[in-house]
């Protein structure tokens, strides 16, 4: 179970008139208890969302309140949380850090698979898994986009977290691949939360967030958060 109590993200940012930096709020307050399979967050850019999803790994620190996983609280037992909290960021070079596919998703593997020989195999299995069995020991300059989008969730899933966060996760995929992660995604018996302005994918959630300026806005149904997001847009003359 995800717990955020009264949670306030603020951000100093430097003013524009030249003046002394001013503390701005990003984010909240918010309370929510998330303990449905699939939840979904949706709101337009700059709204808060990644701000909301990155707390739930102790990425973002809350400024005021409390974020807790599972009991663990992200202020104080953040290596914890994010040994169950796998997340996967819309920029894949943001987390891809070794030089070949391999490595990369063996360096994942390491608590798992101490001995290099099994490591080995069952990296080579979760590149398969994502069609990229053939790109393992390419230097990782040389995937395209949509590739290492693959490979930095074929890196996280492989430390088998209990919660994956995924902001945006299939932003620079094409079709088919979109297709594959969405279901993949769809099959994880783990608890997924899911940034994405796929309202396709935000539907097939058990519940969506609507994130509004910096809160949360609505919250419950996917169909009515859909049409509530979809109302907002119209209202900001999205046609
Ligand atoms: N560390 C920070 N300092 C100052 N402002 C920040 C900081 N982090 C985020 N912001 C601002 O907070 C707002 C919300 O950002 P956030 O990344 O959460 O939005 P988002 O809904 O995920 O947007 P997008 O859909 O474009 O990814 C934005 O205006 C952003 O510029």
């Amino acid at each position: 179970m995800i717990a955020l109590d009264d949670v306030v993200v603020t951000a100093w940012t430097p003013d524009p008139h030249g003046g002394a930096e001013q503390v701005v709020r990003l984010l909240g307050p918010v309370t929510l208890r998330l303990g449905e399979r699939r939840v979904a967050v949706v709101g337009a850019n700059g709204s808060g969302k990644s701000t909301l999803a990155r707390l739930l790994n102790g990425l973002v620190l809350p400024s005021s309140g409390t974020v807790r996983v599972d009991g663990l609280d992200t202020a104080t037992d953040g290596p914890a949380v994010r040994r169950r909290v796998g997340f996967v960021f819309t920029d894949p070079n943001a987390q891809i850090v070794m030089p070949t596919p391999l490595e990369d998703v063996a360096l994942s593997l390491r608590r798992r698979h101490p001995d290099a020989a099994g490591r080995e195999r069952a990296a080579r299995a979760a590149l398969r898994r994502f069609g990229l069995d053939d790109r393992a020991d390419v230097p990782v300059h040389a995937l395209s986009g949509g590739q290492r989008q693959l490979l930095a969730l074929a890196a996280v899933l492989a430390t088998e977290p209990d919660v994956l966060v995924c902001d945006e996760p299939t932003t620079l995929l094409d079709l088919r691949w979109r297709r594959t992660v969405d279901d993949l995604l769809a099959g994880l018996d783990q608890q997924v939360v899911l940034v994405t302005h796929d309202l396709d994918a935000a539907r097939r959630a058990d519940r969506v967030l609507v994130v509004h300026e910096g809160q949360v806005v609505h919250d419950g149904d996917p169909h009515d958060a859909v049409a509530h997001y979809e109302a907002l847009m119209s209202e900001a003359g999205v046609p």
